[in-house]
């Protein structure tokens, strides 16, 4: 494989399944949502592992998933039981696996070693296009490690966060998954006062501005994926019951550049949709730049601005997001007037 195949990818929906409910959903979520990612490794129980496995296999075999993506996310590879997620899932349902998601992820020796074995696997299965792997960004020595990380093998698909495992890895104190953090902010000035500065802002108050925990590496992770061609993802926004501060951190990692996010609820799918598409009204401009550029050189004015070859290059990532999510998607055509 030459070219990581590009699919719309919006949310990457997580469920277990070795739990009775949210299997039972599957199957009609199947075509409405980009990803349905069987997860086998962490908010699975001990316990449980194996039925998650077998869970998993009976869904793969069992269903129709239609425009959907079956990925799943095997357990760490230093654990007992992920040698078996892989072999028993290439073997049995290797033929509707689209991804596989390795966690946990140190350096290029880690994806070196699923490369192989899934090689071996699928010879052995008879499976006849290649498994990809995504890998997940959640440890130090990960982080330090993710522009090779990206490159080693052709069959990296792409990279998502996993800030829990990653702030703990580095230390950081905090205790949620995902999101921001209220202590991590920068203060305004204090005033001046004749006896000095008015730190405590008891007369002038001094405004505070939350920053992003997560600013530094997304960005880094969105260059490595450029780099070598990749998708990068957010990961998971762990406070289900705020939508709000949830459709924000979406936004900011669609801004800087992923393609995607994970969604833990299914209250998260449409959130994730909506932010991940491009908005009518950019995807408008954007067509409208692309027009006014004629032969793509020179520097015209539209608007009032002035716009040039490297709007035009970001204007044609917008138009071609939109067309590509148009292809599937009725309403989306007619919200971006495209053909559907
Ligand atoms: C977070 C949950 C435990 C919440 O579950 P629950 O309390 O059951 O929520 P609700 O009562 O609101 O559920 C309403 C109905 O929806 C079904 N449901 C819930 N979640 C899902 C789902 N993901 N897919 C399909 N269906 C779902 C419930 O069964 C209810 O059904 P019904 O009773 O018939 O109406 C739960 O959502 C959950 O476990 N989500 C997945 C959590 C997960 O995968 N976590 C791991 C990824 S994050 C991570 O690993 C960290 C990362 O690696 C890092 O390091 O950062
Ligand atoms: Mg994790």
């Amino acid at each position: 494989m030459r070219e990581i195949p590009s699919r719309p990818s919006r949310a990457i929906h997580f469920f277990d399944p070795s739990n009775a409910k949210m299997a039972a959903k599957v199957p009609a979520m199947a075509g409405t949502v980009d990803v349905l990612l069987g997860n086998l490794e962490d908010a699975i129980k001990a316990d449980n592992k194996e039925a998650a496995r077998e869970g998993l296999v009976t869904i793969g075999r069992e269903t129709d998933f239609g425009t959907s993506q079956l990925w799943t996310r095997v357990n760490a590879l230093d654990s007992p039981w992920v040698l078996d997620d892989l072999t028993r899932l290439v073997t049995e349902i290797g033929d509707k696996l689209d991804v596989v998601m390795v966690p946990k992820v140190q350096g290029a020796e880690d994806i070196h070693y699923v490369d192989r074995l899934l090689a071996q696997l699928e010879a052995k299965a008879g499976v006849q296009r290649p498994i990809l792997v995504h890998a997940i960004l959640e440890t130090a020595r990960g982080m330090a490690n993710v522009e090779e990380i990206c490159g080693v093998s052709p069959r990296m698909q792409g990279i998502s966060l996993g800030p829990a495992d990653l702030a703990a890895d580095r230390r950081m104190k905090t205790t949620r998954v995902g999101g921001g953090h209220p202590g991590y902010l920068v203060r305004s000035d204090a005033a001046k006062t004749d006896d000095g500065y008015d730190v405590h802002g008891e007369q002038t108050p001094r405004s505070t501005y939350q920053q992003d925990l997560w600013h530094y590496t997304i960005a880094r992770m969105v260059d490595a994926c450029a780099m070598h061609g990749i998708f990068p993802y957010y990961g998971p926004y762990g406070d289900i019951t705020d939508v709000v501060g949830c459709e924000d951190q979406f936004r900011n990692a669609f801004l800087l550049g992923c393609v995607g996010t994970w969604t833990l609820h299914p209250k998260q799918i449409e959130i994730a949709k909506r932010v991940f598409s491009p908005a009518p009204e950019d995807v408008e401009h954007a067509k409208r730049v692309v027009e006014a550029m004629g032969d793509g050189t020179g520097a015209v004015m539209l608007d009032g601005k002035m716009e040039d070859d490297a709007s035009l290059k970001q204007c044609l990532v917008m138009v071609r997001l939109a067309e590509q999510l148009a292809e599937g998607d009725p309403e989306l055509a007619a919200a971006y007037g495209m053909k559907g």
